[in-house]
């Protein structure tokens, strides 16, 4: 099994991405376009770190390991050159990954795994212009990636099956808990079921119903209690089916079916209120600096991953 890994772009995704791989006992090279970049980066590696230690989640050691681990480089042929996978976390922007692609093909070892953690698009666009596509594969992680246990893995007819079934048993090695796809659709899977959701909840707050905050608390308190450990298919097997027939049968019609992002969110992203980020959204985060506010989310994804193991 690969023991050498890159991870390309060291950003929201890829920083949490390669620090799942070091931790795992692999030699990470994290590559970025500047210096100032990855040692951002890295910091936010060895925070998040000290946090599962300061949860005892990890040993002070494996903390001091996995930094040693993550190689840091502005030179992409140093970066994949002993790969065994490599891991794209750059812009979504379709030429870019392309052109990205290109590069790989040449700079990497000929039986080196190139997996895209896209969030849009298809497997069959991101292959659209490569000449080795048996080798390319989607595993989207979730943010924050060192923490969220689910990666889904999308494949093409073109991706080879030692290529999935290789993927597959990394991600379960690191930790991960991965979801292979049978076809390839747009949003994957989870994005699907969060943006259905999203929007309904977004219809609720525009109607009036209740403000963003019960709303979010009836999300955390009821259904999102629930689905840490029960799924909503399962959730139907527990109702009873007869009752989410009537269930759905009576709801489906009266339910938000814009084909749109909420005008909220129009609104909101026009005035440049982006939510933690600008320290506005739809709520305020005036009083909490957004690294607090990350590290407060973190705290809590990691007791709920401990309760999950436990
Ligand atoms: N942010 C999320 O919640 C999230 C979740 C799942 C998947 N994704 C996907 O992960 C990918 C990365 O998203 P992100 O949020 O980490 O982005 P980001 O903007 O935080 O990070 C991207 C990094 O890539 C670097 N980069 C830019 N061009 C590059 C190039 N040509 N070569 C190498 N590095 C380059 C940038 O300097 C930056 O550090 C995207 O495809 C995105 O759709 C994001």
């Amino acid at each position: 099994m690969a023991k050498q890994v890159a991870v390309i772009g060291s950003g929201v995704m890829g920083h949490g991405i390669a620090q799942e791989y070091a931790l795992a006992g692999y030699t990470v090279f994290l590559y970025d376009l500047q210096e100032s970049f990855l040692i951002k980066a890295k910091r936010s590696v060895e925070n998040s770190l000290s946090l599962l230690v300061k949860e005892q989640v990890i040993a002070e050691q494996a903390k001091k390991d996995a930094l040693e681990r993550i190689v840091l480089t502005t030179d992409l042929q140093t970066a994949v050159a002993k790969a065994d996978v490599i891991t794209e976390a750059i812009p979504e922007v379709i030429e870019m990954k392309w052109d990205l692609f290109e590069k790989l093909e040449q700079f990497a070892k000929e039986d080196a795994i190139i997996a895209s953690n896209t969030s849009t698009f298809s497997i069959a666009r991101l292959i659209e212009k490569a000449k080795t596509p048996q080798r390319i594969i989607i595993t989207h992680f979730f943010n924050p990636a060192q923490l969220v246990p689910l990666v889904e893995i999308v494949r093409h007819e073109s991706t080879s099956d030692a290529v999935v079934a290789r993927i597959m048993e990394l991600m379960a090695e690191i930790g991960k808990s991965p979801v292979l796809l049978k076809k390839d659709v747009p949003g994957f899977i989870a994005n699907r079921l969060q943006a259905a959701l999203m929007r309904e909840a977004f219809s609720l707050l525009k109607e009036g119903v209740a403000d963003a905050r019960e709303i979010d608390t009836v999300m955390k308190d009821g259904i999102g209690f629930r689905w840490a450990f029960v799924g909503p298919i399962e959730t139907a097997d527990f109702g009873g089916l007869d009752t989410w027939k009537r269930v759905i049968d009576n709801l489906a019609p009266e339910l938000n079916a814009s084909q749109k992002a909420p005008e909220l969110i129009d609104e909101l992203v026009e005035k440049g209120e982006l939510g933690t980020k600008t320290g506005s959204g739809i709520y305020s985060y005036a009083d909490t600096s957004v690294e607090e506010k990350w590290k407060q989310r973190d705290e809590q994804f990691i007791r709920l991953a401990k309760m999950k193991r436990g």
